[in-house]
């Protein structure tokens, strides 16, 4: 049998198969993703939808003077393979491996990086006007999900391109999910239009019309509308990307390789903004895949023959914790909502969503929209409840200020995924969230060491009548899981922080700690104290408001202060406790502050990358030792056989 996939080394030599050919290398292609992914762990079923899209696409176009700008980018998998980068596939999204996403520094064929939703029309129109501007050649194709598509940047976008009738194609790669089920009126009106026969009947008559014609251009939409017209079916009432001034070409079938070739060459003979609306199957070829498309978006290592995952049975998520917790203050408070930005079960808020149907909106990819609707929610007198990822919280840096903070509205944020994230790398690291929250008044801002503190801090947030945030890593709890009855549930005192292990006069070291970095420290500090090196523990718990008196009590009464924090260090907690030193006229001995640099922190195992920036036990426990000039003893010290 002849192995095309092996035989491909770049787009050049995908150009030489045809018809039959080319059917076969999508076959070896997904039997490629499975084996793989199915030992690295990666974007499954989103990838297996769009082998046939992919291929038709670098078939057809000379890619990187043709631009594919892939939305999100968790789907460009094939796009890696056919652009030379399948021997990289071994080392998919691990440390010094291949990205899980498009990486300009990976690839010419790269054009645009990704990661976060709905920037591809955007990056497409802004290639579009910089080839207009400096007389470039190409032709420019986003491909947008039907997910992606209920991101607000999209519609700015597509609203912004028909009205200068840029000259790109939007390639809407509609499976019917987002990484659940998709939401919203968007997502319901894809519907109607795949299911719609009159719709391909007009297609057809329109691709006949077409191939009579050299280009689509203005000189010639007079005859086209005269046809619309005659077929008494209107594409300006029945579509709407035809309104935004977008030509519409579809349904296609997403995995019939020839056909989407021959629609890619009507759209090239379209001037002015095109949408190619495929339908594809996500999951495509694997049937557990396709049966459970949300399990398989994100998969860890699985066994190929039946989907299990490798993984043994580890503690609870965070978002478990979380999403548990919630449910059970909302079975005594009928005004607890809970809303999520189209992470249901990442943030833990399916849970919530099954008990609680009427009181949980999931409201698409639309975080900004999560953000005002929590606060219009709080102000008709609900106590909302708003879930995201760190990451993608900076979409909702405006409306947290001017629509949550200003009018200290009575809303809680829980930012999941707060720290290092792991494999998703740079684009998804939740490593900035502190910087930008702790300048906004009105916030109350906290972080648990583990299960028993998420659930107080939640009950707190929730109880707190103002904007409070509570921000927890991903993966599972350290310690132990043990699920609050509500009665047992108590409020912190807001902005108190809590001496782990006292600060005494004189105390050599003082670690002060937040979130996940209190249990690593502890353990530091445990073993500083066992050889003699006589060592105090601060867990702020809140990093706004700071409490200033036992911080305060840290710096003066300590030789050597350690701060350490799952974040960038610039803006961030030690920030915040250099700020009250300087704003009390503390001079600090000797500190050391363990957090991020001025740098992106790339993909890698999470507990891999905590290590390299010190922000583990052992880490902090090195740093310790260094501020007291004893650094060669970490190893002498350090209980565990070397790793
Ligand atoms: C701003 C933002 N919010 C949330 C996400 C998380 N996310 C990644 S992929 C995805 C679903 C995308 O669905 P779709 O575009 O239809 O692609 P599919 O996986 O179906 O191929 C979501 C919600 C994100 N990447 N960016
Ligand atoms: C592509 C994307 O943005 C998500 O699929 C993300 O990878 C989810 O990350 P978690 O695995 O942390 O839920
Ligand atoms: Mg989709």
């Amino acid at each position: 049998m002849t192995n095309y996939l092996d035989k491909i080394n770049g787009t050049s030599d995908l150009k030489k198969l045809k018809g039959s050919q080319l059917n076969e290398l999508a076959s070896e292609i997904r039997d490629f993703l499975l084996e793989n992914i199915s030992q690295t762990g990666g974007h499954l079923a989103s990838n297996l939808g769009t082998v046939e899209l992919t291929i038709a696409l670098h078939h057809y176009l000379n890619s990187p003077t043709d631009k594919i700008i892939w939305d999100v980018g968790h789907q460009a998998y094939t796009h890696k393979i056919l652009t030379g980068r399948k021997n990289c596939f071994t080392k998919l999204r691990q440390k010094n491996g291949l990205s899980g996403y498009p990486k300009c520094t990976e690839s010419p064929h790269d054009i645009i990086g990704a990661g976060h939703s709905s920037t591809s029309i955007s990056a497409a129109l802004g290639l579009a006007l910089a080839r207009e501007n400096l007389n470039q050649i190409g032709d420019i194709y986003s491909v947008i999900g039907d997910g992606a598509l209920t991101g607000g940047m999209a519609f700015e976008a597509l609203n912004h391109a028909g009205h200068i009738g840029a000259d790109i194609n939007v390639i809407l790669n509609d499976n019917e999910m987002s990484i659940s089920d998709n939401v919203g009126a968007i997502s319901s009106y894809l519907n109607s239009l795949r299911s719609d026969p009159t719709l391909k009947k007009v297609q057809a008559d329109i691709e006949f019309l077409l191939n009579k014609i050299p280009k689509f251009g203005k000189t010639v939409s007079n005859t086209v509308d005269r046809v619309k017209a005659a077929l008494k079916y209107s594409f300006i009432q029945g579509v709407l990307f035809e309104e935004f001034g977008f030509k519409y070409l579809g349904p296609i079938d997403g995995h019939n390789i020839n056909e989407l070739i021959k629609y890619f060459q009507q759209a090239e003979k379209i001037e002015g903004p095109v949408l190619l609306h495929v339908l594809t199957k996500k999951g495509k070829g694997y049937p557990p895949a396709e049966n459970n498309p949300d399990q398989f978006h994100g998969v860890g290592p699985f066994n190929l023959k039946d989907g299990s995952s490798k993984k043994t049975k580890s503690k609870p998520s965070y978002s478990k914790v979380f999403g548990e917790c919630l449910t059970k203050i909302a079975a005594q408070d009928k005004r607890v909502a809970g809303i999520t930005a189209a992470m249901p079960s990442g943030t833990g808020l399916n849970i919530f969503a099954k008990a609680f149907p009427d009181r949980y909106y999931d409201v698409g990819i639309a975080e900004q929209h999560a953000i005002t609707m929590s606060t219009g929610l709080a102000r008709g007198g609900m106590k909302p409840v708003c879930a995201l990822y760190s990451t993608f919280l900076q979409r909702a840096y405006d409306q947290v200020i001017h629509d949550a903070a200003i009018q200290n509205l009575d809303l809680t944020i829980a930012i999941d995924r707060a720290g290092i994230v792991g494999n998703d790398g740079e684009t998804h690291q939740g490593l900035f969230d502190y910087s930008f929250l702790r300048p906004i008044p009105n916030l109350v801002m906290m972080a648990p060491k583990n299960a028993e503190q998420l659930q107080q801090m939640l009950y707190t947030a929730i109880n707190y009548s103002g904007p409070a945030i509570l921000r927890y890593p991903r993966g599972s709890i350290r310690g132990q899981y043990l699920p609050l009855p509500v009665e047992e549930l108590q409020e912190l005192e807001i902005g108190k922080a809590k001496e782990v292990l006292a600060v005494k006069k004189e105390t050599l070291i003082t670690i002060l700690a937040i979130g996940s970095t209190v249990e690593p420290a502890v353990k530091a500090a445990e073993i500083l104290n066992k050889n003699g090196y006589q060592t105090a523990l601060v867990d702020a718990r809140f990093i706004k408001p700071l409490d200033q008196e036992i911080i305060l009590k840290a710096l003066n009464n300590s030789q050597n202060i350690i701060t350490v924090e799952e974040q960038v260090l610039a803006g961030g907690f030690s920030s915040a406790v250099l700020e009250l030193a300087a704003d009390n006229g503390i001079k600090i001995n000797k500190i050391k502050r363990i957090g991020i640099g001025d740098q992106f922190v790339n993909q890698g195992g999470m507990e891999e990358m905590k290590k390299e920036y010190d922000l583990d036990a052992r880490g902090i426990l090195k740093n310790a030792l260094s501020l007291l000039d004893k650094a060669e003893e970490v190893d002498e010290l350090w209980p565990e056989k070397k790793d």
